[in-house]
């Protein structure tokens, strides 16, 4: 697989001065029967575009929250969200993705059929799109797996499916919310390893919801560390490690120090 570090961001529309995705001044209350929970209070954030940004925090800040009123499907109590400088509501399945931490994935269809499922929606003839969808497993190194059923795949190979079906959207933005959460460690950082990889050749906006922060640093362009009680943006942290990166760069002094700046940061609202 060739790395193109220097790969131009996707932009679907306008210049690249307008961020892919914005929160803007973003309050959120869940209205349950022990009463109102403040989810959220003003958040701002803006992902630039061709940018990797990480949301970090600790449980029940709101990340989730954040991601799915970024998404456009929880529509926020107070303020607006943008996508490529609209406020249109409503998911735009042709700028924007989402993977979660459950792939999701249909169990009746082979992975071909999952991972070319959007390309269905969007009516691709069946020969387009089964192209495109064994292109999208190559890439996640499962093009040998092509017609196998959900249940024969292992929780490492499932996720795998499921970014291959969110990036044959070729989305503007892609919104993951903790998507190697449920793996072990290793896998984890596998999957985060072949997660750039791939990124490093379309370089389009991911907004990356994680627990870990090694995998943040890692991973990312900038950390947003919230704080919670109620939701709200504490410190963005900006990751200048040089790209490409491979896993080695976990075990450098300016990895090590920006991961431990997070932790404080995190450690800092005990
Ligand atoms: N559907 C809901 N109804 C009521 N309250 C909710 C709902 N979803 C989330 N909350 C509350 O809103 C707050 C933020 O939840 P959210 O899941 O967004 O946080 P999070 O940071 O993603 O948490 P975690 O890291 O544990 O997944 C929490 O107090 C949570 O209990």
């Amino acid at each position: 697989m060739t790395m193109q570090a220097n790969a131009e961001p996707i932009t679907a529309r306008g210049t690249a001065e307008v961020p892919a995705i914005e929160a803007r001044g973003i309050t959120h209350r869940y209205h349950t029967a022990q009463g109102e929970v403040l989810a959220l209070e003003d958040v701002n954030v803006a992902a630039p575009q061709g940018k990797f940004i990480s949301i970090v925090g600790p449980s029940g800040c709101g990340k989730s929250s954040l991601l799915m009123i970024l998404a456009g499907l929880l529509p926020p109590s107070e303020g607006e969200r943008l996508l490529l400088g609209s406020a249109r509501s409503g998911p735009q399945p042709r700028d924007l993705a989402v993977a979660f931490q459950d792939a999701c994935l249909l169990p009746w269809r082979t992975s071909l059929d999952n991972v070319s499922f959007p390309l269905e929606l969007r009516g691709v003839p069946k020969a387009e799109r089964n192209t495109q969808g064994r292109e999208a497993l190559a890439k996640v190194g499962l093009e040998s797996f092509a017609d196998r059923y959900p249940r024969e795949l292992s929780g490492g190979m499932r996720q795998r499916v499921a970014v291959a079906r969110a990036l044959i959207q070729k989305p503007a933005v892609l919104l993951m919310d903790e998507p190697f959460g449920a793996l072990d460690e290793q896998t984890r950082m596998d999957m985060g390893e072949q997660l750039l990889t791939l990124w490093d050749q379309i370089r389009n906006t991911v907004v990356f919801v994680t627990h870990n922060l090694t995998e943040a640093t890692y991973l990312s362009d900038e950390v947003i560390v919230m704080a919670a009680h109620p939701g709200r943006i504490l410190e963005r942290v900006t990751i200048d490690l040089p790209r490409p990166r491979s896993i080695e760069i976990t075990e450098t002094e300016q990895f090590i120090h920006l991961r431990n700046r997070l932790w404080r940061l995190i450690r800092s609202q005990e």
